[in-house]
């Protein structure tokens, strides 16, 4: 809410958010008029303390703008539609319009954070993992934790990021909103919101890699990414066009998976109840982490060698989703019922199956009723960490260095298990949110609320509070 002082006669406009559908919000006005002067100046007081009294809404923010992400319209974007919001609301700024790559994440570990209430990213989702990326390593920095050491416990991130949805997926904004349109987004930043997110970290040999707050996924997800960089200049539909080609080649990979279950989480992967503002799973699943935390820190519980369960297969996809990566493609998300800040994440494993069989199992995650995981060639798990190790690392680990030997061993297997297709592709690669990592064998942890976001969850709708009238 904001107030505007009007000349003659005595009045004042008070602008206020309005729920549109779709999670969709607007920004309103309503002028009210009076014809005694000191009435007026009394009402524009109680106003302007009680907005005082809105300590967690941010005066001074950050901001920093990807001008070639998605459409490349993120600069039109921010000055059209969420600069005006933003001085409406008093909100000062400083802007930095990137200029290459990684602009962002650099600029993060030289300014002083201390003069901003929060983090503004306009972009998609490879330009929030860079603001990510930088402001987590920003933090651990200062707070002299080594983020390459994945013994020691990260600091947590207090400063708010928010997202101006303005790339191909927007899959951050859209799982913590409920829809990717700036104007809601600026609003969400405007009152204050915060919303906690589970951050996962990745490694190679115990080597950081990289974090990830959406998708970390291997087969199918990996090679859409990786067929789209060549495809750049087609902006959002180079996913659409990779990901119709990857369909068609079919391809499956063989590794070992290893998990620890997340055996404190309250909910589970299919029990259909999805995150929403104020979740009372998250709530729970964070407090019983915190406990089972200090039990493993006083030697109650043996955390690292426990609870490991191992796979060995053929993989079509496997997807490790920290919460449910709902996007306007796929509006429920890869895991519907993954939460935003329970301490887990859902892995997913789609193992090797018929083009036919692939194929249901991708549309449904375009429809609104239909469960994605109800096949038997799909499982699903909630974790707390998993390992992936392609056969040929494991072979190439265990038998020799003679890279001469492992290739012709490799090309062998993959012409006898896989004649038809002709293929000579022995590995995938990970998808990180995103983008591509260089390395195939990898670990990853989920770390609970590493980070906050200026947004709320996504609200129930009425039809929902009406099926769940017991829940929050
Ligand atoms: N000035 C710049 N020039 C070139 N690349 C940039 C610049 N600023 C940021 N980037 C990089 O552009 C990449 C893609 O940006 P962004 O995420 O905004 O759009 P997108 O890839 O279209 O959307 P999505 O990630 O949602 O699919 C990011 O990895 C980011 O590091
Ligand atoms: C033949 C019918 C096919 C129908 C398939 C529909 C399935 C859609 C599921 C979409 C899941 C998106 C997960 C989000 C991943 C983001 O971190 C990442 C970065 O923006 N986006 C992609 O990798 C882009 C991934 C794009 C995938 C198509
Ligand atoms: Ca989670």
């Amino acid at each position: 809410m904001q107030w505007k002082h009007m000349c003659k006669p005595h009045a004042f406009t008070v602008h206020y958010v309005q729920r549109m559908k779709k999670h969709r919000w607007r920004c309103k006005a309503v002028t009210f008029w009076c014809s005694d002067e000191l009435l007026c100046c009394h009402w524009l007081q109680a106003l302007t303390d009680l907005l005082e009294q809105q300590t967690w809404r941010p005066k001074h923010v950050l901001v920093y703008i990807n001008p070639y992400g998605g459409k490349k319209k993120g600069k039109q974007i921010y000055e059209k539609k969420v600069a005006p919001l933003f001085s409406l609301a008093s909100i000062s700024t400083e802007v930095l319009v990137t200029e290459y790559a990684n602009h962002a994440r650099d600029n993060l570990y030289e300014v002083n954070l201390e003069k901003y209430d929060g983090i503004v990213c306009v972009g998609g989702d490879g330009m929030f993992s860079e603001v990510l990326h930088g402001l987590i390593g920003r933090v651990q920095k200062d707070s002299d934790v080594d983020q390459n050491n994945p013994k020691v416990p990260l600091s947590p991130c207090n400063m708010r990021i928010g997202i101006i949805p303005a790339g191909s997926t927007d899959c951050v904004c859209f799982a913590t909103v409920g829809i990717s349109d700036p104007v809601t987004s600026a609003l969400h930043i405007i009152l204050g919101d915060c919303q906690p997110l589970d951050v996962s970290t990745i490694y190679h040999k115990k080597a950081f890699l990289k974090y990830s707050v959406s998708l970390l996924g291997y087969g199918f997800y990996g090679d859409v990414l990786k067929g789209s960089e060549k495809n750049r200049w087609l902006g959002p539909a180079r996913y659409d066009f990779s990901g119709f080609k990857t369909f068609l080649s079919h391809h499956y990979y063989e590794g070992t998976v290893s998990f620890q279950p997340a055996k404190w989480a309250v909910g589970s992967p299919r029990d259909k109840i999805c995150c929403r503002s104020g979740c009372y799973i998250c709530r729970q699943s964070s407090k019983q982490l915190e406990e089972q935390q200090r039990a493993e820190a006083r030697g109650l519980e043996n955390n690292e060698q426990e609870d490991w369960t191992t796979i060995k297969g053929k993989f079509m996809a496997i997807n490790a989703a920290s919460m449910s990566c709902a996007c306007p493609r796929s509006p429920r998300g890869l895991s519907p019922a993954a939460h935003l800040a329970d301490g887990t994440a859902d892995l997913i494993l789609v193992r090797k199956c018929s083009r036919l069989n692939f194929l249901r199992h991708l549309i449904r995650h375009t429809t609104s009723n239909s469960d994605q995981f109800d096949f038997p060639f799909v499982d699903v798990y909630r974790i707390r960490s998993f390992q992936f190790t392609p056969k040929h690392f494991e072979e190439e680990d265990a038998e020799s260095t003679d890279l001469g030997n492992i290739g012709k061993k490799n090309f062998a297997q993959i012409c006898t298990d896989h004649p038809s297709c002709g293929c000579n592709q022995l590995n995938s690669v990970w998808n990180c949110d995103g983008e591509t990592l260089e390395q195939t064998a990898i670990e990853m942890r989920v770390h609970c609320q590493l980070i906050k976001l200026f947004a709320r969850g996504i609200e129930e709708s009425q039809k929902e509070e009406d099926k769940n009238p017991s829940r929050v």
